[in-house]
């Protein structure tokens, strides 16, 4: 039911944005700090970005939900060493939402 799928997201998205891993992805990567980001990674997503497609019912599922947040993480490894902090964040993070997404099953 498309209620309580929506509040799966929004319980979700909250716990992500609170997680100390967060702080590479509450918003859009700065492209004028980071010039090569739009040339390398596609489709840029962040959780500000989710946070409003949730707010404004963009998400028909949870699962469309789970896509763009997954596409953060991807972007992630895309472009950052798994070594580096911006990496070991986006593992940190994915990890978290993994879990968290088959506990809300
Ligand atoms: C997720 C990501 N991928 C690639 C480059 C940068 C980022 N995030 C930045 C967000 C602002 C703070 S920072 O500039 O240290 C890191």
């Amino acid at each position: 039911k498309l209620m309580k799928e929506l509040a799966i997201c929004k319980t979700l998205l909250g716990e992500m944005e609170l997680h100390e891993d967060s702080w590479p992805f509450l918003l859009p990567v700065n492209t004028k700090q980071f010039p090569t980001y739009r040339k390398i990674i596609k489709n840029p997503m962040d959780l500000s970005t989710i946070k409003k497609r949730v707010h404004d019912l963009t998400y028909k599922s949870r699962e469309d939900f789970c896509v763009d947040v997954r596409q953060i993480f991807d972007n992630c490894e895309m472009f950052n060493e798994d070594d580096s902090p911006v990496g070991k964040a986006g593992h940190g993070m994915r990890k978290f939402f993994e879990l968290r997404w088959a506990e809300l099953t």
